[in-house]
């Protein structure tokens, strides 16, 4: 039998049949090494924002105003700079409210029309031809390749353009040419997106968001806690479904799952309803809530609230029964409740409930679902596992996804490395093995798979209860935080059983050494590397900085999130890495997508860079330069075969 390497030459050959083939593909791949590195985006804690996020993924976090900068300087004023990054980002609703005040169209699309064209030349020009095609709209295609490349053949290259831009204005083709033209430019100005987790709950629109990344050309995706928390709702695990109903209901945004995900909540509002007629239900007011909901509307919403989050309580302190491998028997409430008393006694102190209706709780047995609890469950289990549009986002979170992901000399995971008060690795034990750091990252990720693929019921039933652990444990890598205080919030005054305690990771990230050890664990040489992580909101109002440790760790959750705005004082920040380097963007609160097209108000940003390089990072300094070299190489094998007569060309 051959061996191996001979056969993956000859398969090579199918690929690249004869010498001037290889040899072709060889200088093409040598040539994507020396242009400049594609600009990577990167996004987090998105919270179902979709108008703000929508925004900043068109503008590019800047990026389109930068290229637009480039190419005019001072030869468009500040305000037809800003009209023409309208026009880029909102090209159909803008040229509606053109047509209406503008007179001389043709004038105007001509005007414009160049002005796109000059943009899409700039951001094309990173990149090489092929990928540039690969890229373009399809209707207009070949119109837009002839216009942004080059005619060095042509003499009166002028005239030669405004003849195809007349061409396409007076066959009624402008505004589609428009359209394709900003779409185009959109498109080559970020050519990589991260998402570092996060997309799901608080927000209204996740769905939104996942629909416009399934067609996001290139991307990937680091789970947040609350982005698992949807996937182990959509395998069918009982304490995820009731969680992610329960922050649906509490934000006012059952439309998400009714609406949005079709799934029936009318068996879970039906009982609940009944079950909580005469309930105020005041401890389970809305957060966030929206005006235009009616009185009937909200009175309903508020019962599911309640409804769900004692069903809660109830699959919550039954996983944590069956899985002792947890440790989080602490975790467990109901049976702390004195239910004569109306008191619930934590860590040895007793603390008045201020809400002690609980019509389906039995004191003897507090954890059991009642009959019709068992059955709502089951409902929404069917529902949620056989929702396709969940799936299918669910399908895409496990294809892009990851735990972590390690990118270009870069880091970037959503929460933290779960350390010990002295910054060492903190140990964790899981079904008999004992895991840390790195080898903890991989260890989820693989649980959370096999609780989607799993043949084994076991492992698959393991898995999906792994998912809940990593939505709310406190050695969960995406969570962080000795506990998650929903019980006491909901139910208890006292400010101080609301405290979550941060993980000792975030109040050792200024620490050099900790850092160091972090970024060796997971292969990454510390003099150079960066962490990108989300999470936690950070306070810039209160003078709280992003960037930690020397500029080595930026915590880029500036809160997308409306209810976290408050808070932060900015709406979210965002990181961009082009070939000159790494800049910090601090986004103001988006006002809306109708203020952006009317006023053309774009978010307005502060950038900071983090890191300008002396030298311009071309491909061949990323990882996609290593495939590529590694690439060049084997070729370059089967053309030594070629030519020793090993491998005979096939035409
Ligand atoms: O403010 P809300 O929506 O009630 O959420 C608070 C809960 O969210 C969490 O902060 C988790 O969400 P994040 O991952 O967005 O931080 C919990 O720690 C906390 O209990
Ligand atoms: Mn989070």
């Amino acid at each position: 039998m051959k061996n191996l390497e001979t056969r993956y030459l000859e398969r090579l050959s199918d690929l690249y049949p004869t010498i001037a083939e290889a040899s072709t593909e060889i200088i093409n791949l040598q040539a994507i090494l020396n242009l400049p590195k594609g600009t990577e985006h990167f996004i987090t804690d998105v919270h179902g924002e979709y108008e703000a996020f929508a925004h900043v993924l068109k503008n590019g976090s800047g990026s389109v105003r930068r290229k637009i900068d480039e190419v005019f300087g001072n030869t468009l004023s500040s305000k037809e700079k800003r009209s023409l990054a309208t026009l880029i980002y909102y090209p159909k609703e803008k040229m509606e409210i053109v047509k209406k005040n503008e007179d001389n169209m043709e004038d105007w699309y001509k005007v414009n029309l160049y002005r796109l064209i000059e943009v899409s030349k700039r951001a094309a020009s990173k990149y090489t031809r092929s990928k540039v095609r690969k890229a373009l709209p399809k209707d207009f295609a070949y119109v837009i390749e002839e216009l942004i490349t080059e005619k060095a053949e042509v003499n009166d290259k002028e005239s030669y353009y405004n003849e195809i831009i007349m061409t396409i204005i007076r066959i009624g083709r402008a505004e589609g040419f428009i359209a394709a033209i900003s779409s185009l430019i959109q498109r080559l100005v970020v050519d990589h997106l991260h998402i570092v987790g996060d997309i799901y709950d608080r927000g209204p629109g996740p769905h939104i968001i996942m629909d416009k990344l399934m067609n996001y050309h290139s991307l990937d995706i680091q789970w947040g806690n609350h982005d698992v928390l949807w996937m182990g709702a959509a395998a069918g695990q009982w304490g995820c479904i009731a969680n992610a109903i329960r922050i649906c209901a509490r934000y006012g945004n059952l439309d998400i799952l009714e609406d949005g995900y079709g799934i029936n909540l009318l068996p879970l509002a039906s009982f609940a309803i009944r079950m909580y007629e005469t309930d105020p239900c005041t401890c389970f007011a809305l957060k966030g809530q929206d005006d235009t909901i009616s009185r009937a509307e909200m009175e309903m919403n508020l019962r599911i609230h309640k409804a769900i989050s004692v069903i809660q309580f109830k699959v919550e302190g039954q996983i944590v029964r069956r899985q002792k491998d947890f440790h989080m028997e602490d975790r467990g409430m109901l049976h702390r409740i004195d239910y004569e008393k109306g008191t619930i006694t934590l860590d040895g102190k007793e603390y008045q409930m201020l809400d002690m209706n609980f019509p389906t709780i039995d004191p003897k047995d507090p954890y059991a679902l009642s009959g019709e609890e068992e059955e709502v469950m089951e409902r929404l289990e069917r529902a949620f596992t056989g929702c396709e549009k969940l799936q299918e986002h669910m399908q895409l979170l496990l294809r892009k996804g990851n735990l972590y992901k390690v990118h270009n000399n870069n880091l970037l995971y959503h929460g933290c490395v779960p350390l010990n008060e002295d910054g060492s690795l903190r140990e964790v034990t899981l079904f008999g093995h004992t895991f840390r750091g790195r080898s903890l990252y991989d260890a989820l990720d693989r649980y959370v798979r096999k609780g989607f693929f799993s043949l084994d019921e076991q492992e698959r039933e393991n898995g999906k209860d792994i998912m809940w652990y990593i939505w709310l444990s406190p050695d969960s890598p995406l969570f962080g935080k000795d506990k998650m205080a929903t019980f006491e919030r909901y139910f208890l005054a006292e400010k101080e059983t609301h405290v979550e305690k941060k993980n000792p990771y975030y109040k050792l990230l200024e620490d050099e050494e900790v850092i160091d050890q972090v970024m060796r664990e997971f292969g990454l040489p510390p003099e150079s590397a960066y962490i990108v992580n989300g999470h936690v909101p950070v306070k810039s109002k209160n003078g709280e900085n992003p960037v930690k440790c020397n500029g080595r760790v930026m915590v880029i959750d500036g809160g997308f999130s409306k209810a976290y705005q408050k808070e932060t004082g900015i709406a979210g920040y965002t990181l961009i890495y082009n070939s000159y380097g790494l800049r910090l963007v601090a986004h103001e609160p988006f006002e809306s997508t109708e203020g952006a097209i009317q006023r053309e108000s774009d978010i307005h940003s502060e950038s900071v860079i983090i890191k300008r390089v002396m030298e311009r990072r071309l491909v061949g300094d990323t990882d996609a330069g290593k495939e590529l070299r590694e690439r060049i190489a084997d070729l370059e094998e089967l053309l030594a075969a070629y030519r020793s007569g090993e491998i005979k060309e096939k035409r």
